[in-house]
């Protein structure tokens, strides 16, 4: 007799319950005998599901998690939540030790928060790699080097870091101190009204001075373009561009949709397919118009786009070389644009709002800003090469801010197919295959052990000693930008930036709190904790409401 419909149905729900429970039960035999502990989680990160349905249960699982006793069996939600991480940051690791694995049906993971073993991950890279697939929607407009691994990722970095010199550094500062000036300007000229956007105003900063170290594309903070050729369509450009790092994820999303005729897209999508059919367009238009001048060898340019096609021509010229495509081009423009855009804006948007509670550190910054700037008050003259070195602690500012607030704050590596040898604690441990390795850097950075007792306090002097010198942490420490071979290739330039704005904001700026009506500062400053701890992963963290948090900028003599 053929199976009747309700039989059919009820071995489908069982089978769609066994499944799970059989993946989870692999997944935990295969690590339960390495000697750490295994947290078991019945969702993972990215399950599909729980993505949809953890904002209403994480809060729920949170609070039975905190009672402890059996309930510690929902301790996981300090690990699979989406921002977990940020917020748990060095709990999940005081219950478990620095370095302990949590398994769910669909993964194996790895988490690490002892700093030996998070060097080794980090400097192992043909070992720990990327996960492709976890990277591959990155690939918006063409391979590049955020998502390749092995000699792909090889040549892509070797082509495309070298634009990324001290010639292109004072290009990042001297445009960073332009648009800080036009900024502060604003913002002093809102000084009755407050200044709700803040994160804003930040994305427009980073954005323009990509425009200007990346393409050679000046745009004055307010907005107007001031190249001399193509006007309209570089504003349109920059708009699109803006649009679409903004909202990077919706992009990502977008960019599966983008072979599908426009009718057959939902309207809402529509504007962001637009934007980025635009921004791919132009780019590879940018491209074949750069090309034909480099061909004629015009005099060099400085910008990146122009050294990343001298750099691609002449590996293609080398023997055996094959330089990248234009499609690979493409990618890596944009690929650069997305890393070096919500990271930096990031950072300046969380510090204003830090500074805004703590006029002493900004006194004590203005203190080194007007000892090396001097009363020279154009920033034109101010100096790369003389200036930036000396400005130590504004430098420490960023590190302070990083360390608590970094935009990436775990470092995701996979063993893909093959067993992997690591030494954890005097323990040669031999991880098996598709295991996820994270380096839990928002544990490292805020480890009482290793940061002391006031590991969570925004303190930025903490990074010099006596003499103003720089302190190291020991490796794998502080991996705000990662090291070893696949260092942030922008962290110069990220730095340049920070200081620049840094400087110009505080020489003759001061910034505090826009308090409510009959409010206190000291009740100004808890509320403005609580803005900053409301902070989400979308690609990289973000306060979730920015606006909730104005700040007043004034001048000060
Ligand atoms: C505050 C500023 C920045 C921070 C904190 C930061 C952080 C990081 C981190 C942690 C990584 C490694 C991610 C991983 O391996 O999983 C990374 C990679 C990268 N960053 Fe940055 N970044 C910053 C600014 C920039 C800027 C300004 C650019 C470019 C203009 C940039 C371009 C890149 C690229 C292309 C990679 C991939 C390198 C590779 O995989 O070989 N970043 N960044």
């Amino acid at each position: 007799m053929a199976p009747g419909v309700f039989t059919i149905g009820v071995s489908l729900i069982i089978a769609l319950l066994i499944r799970p429970v059989f993946l989870l039960t692999q997944n935990y035999l295969r690590v339960r005998n390495l000697g750490f502990p295994v947290v078991i989680s019945p969702f993972g990160r990215r399950n599909a599901f729980w993505l949809i349905v953890q904002r209403s249960l994480a809060p729920i699982f949170i609070r039975l998690s905190s009672i402890g006793g059996p309930f510690s069996i929902f301790n996981f939600i300090h690990y699979s939540a989406n921002t977990s991480f940020f917020h748990s940051r060095y709990f999940l690791h005081k219950w478990y030790g620095p370095v302990f694995f949590i398994v769910s049906p669909g993964a194996t993971q790895l988490l690490i928060a002892d700093a030996p073993t998070a060097d080794e991950v980090q400097t192992r890279r043909k070992d720990f790699v990327k996960n492709e697939a976890m990277y591959g929607p990155l690939n918006v407009y063409g391979r590049n080097v955020v998502t390749q691994n092995g000699e792909g990722w090889a040549r892509h970095r070797r082509i495309t870091t070298p634009p990324f010199n001290e010639r292109n550094s004072s290009l990042v500062w001297k445009e960073s101190l332009l648009q800080a000036n036009d900024m502060l300007k604003s913002w002093v000229a809102m000084s009755d009204s407050g200044v709700y956007t803040v994160a804003n105003d930040s994305m427009t900063l980073a954005l323009n001075v990509l425009m200007a170290a990346g393409f050679g594309k000046r745009f004055e903070f307010g907005g107007s373009t001031k190249g001399e050729q193509n006007e309209d369509a570089m504003a349109s450009y920059r708009a699109a561009l803006g649009m679409v790092l903004k909202n990077l994820t919706k992009a990502i999303i977008t960019s599966k949709l983008m072979k599908f005729p426009a009718w057959a897209i939902p309207k809402q999508w529509l504007e962001m397919k637009n934007a980025l059919d635009e921004v791919g367009t132009f780019m590879h238009k940018l491209v074949e118009d750069e090309r034909a001048g480099v061909n004629e060898k015009s005099p060099e340019r400085d910008n990146l786009m122009s050294a990343l096609l001298r750099a691609s021509d002449n590996e293609a010229m080398g023997k055996g070389k094959i330089g990248l495509s234009d499609d690979e081009i493409v990618g890596n423009l944009f690929i650069y644009n997305v890393a070096g855009h919500d990271t930096t804006s990031n950072t300046i948007a969380y510090v204003v709002t830090l500074l805004s509670t703590d006029t002493s550190v900004q006194e004590w910054l203005r203190e080194e800003i007007r000892s090396v700037l001097g009363e020279e008050e154009d920033v034109e003259k101010w100096d790369y090469e003389k200036d930036f070195p000396r400005l130590k602690r504004c430098l420490a500012l960023m590190y302070e801010t990083l360390r608590l607030y970094g935009p990436v704050f775990y470092l995701p590596r996979y063993t893909a197919e093959s067993y992997q040898t690591l030494s954890i604690q005097g323990k040669e441990v031999i991880i098996p295959p598709r295991v996820h390795v994270f380096v839990n850097s928002a544990t490292l950075h805020t480890l009482t052990s290793y940061w002391g007792a006031d590991s969570a306090e925004w303190r930025p002097s903490r990074w010099l000693d006596e003499n103003e010198e720089f302190l190291q942490p020991p490796p794998g420490m502080f991996n705000p930008w990662t090291h070893g071979p696949r260092v942030c290739p922008g962290k110069k330039f990220g730095q340049v930036e920070f200081v620049a704005v840094i400087a110009r904001l505080l020489k003759n700026g001061k910034v505090r709190p826009k308090l409510n009506a009959n409010e206190k500062i000291e009740d100004a400053i808890v509320r403005i904790n609580e803005v900053i701890l409301d902070s989400a992963l979308d690609v990289t963290l973000n306060m979730n409401h920015p606006e909730k948090a104005p700040v007043v900028w004034e001048t000060v003599a």
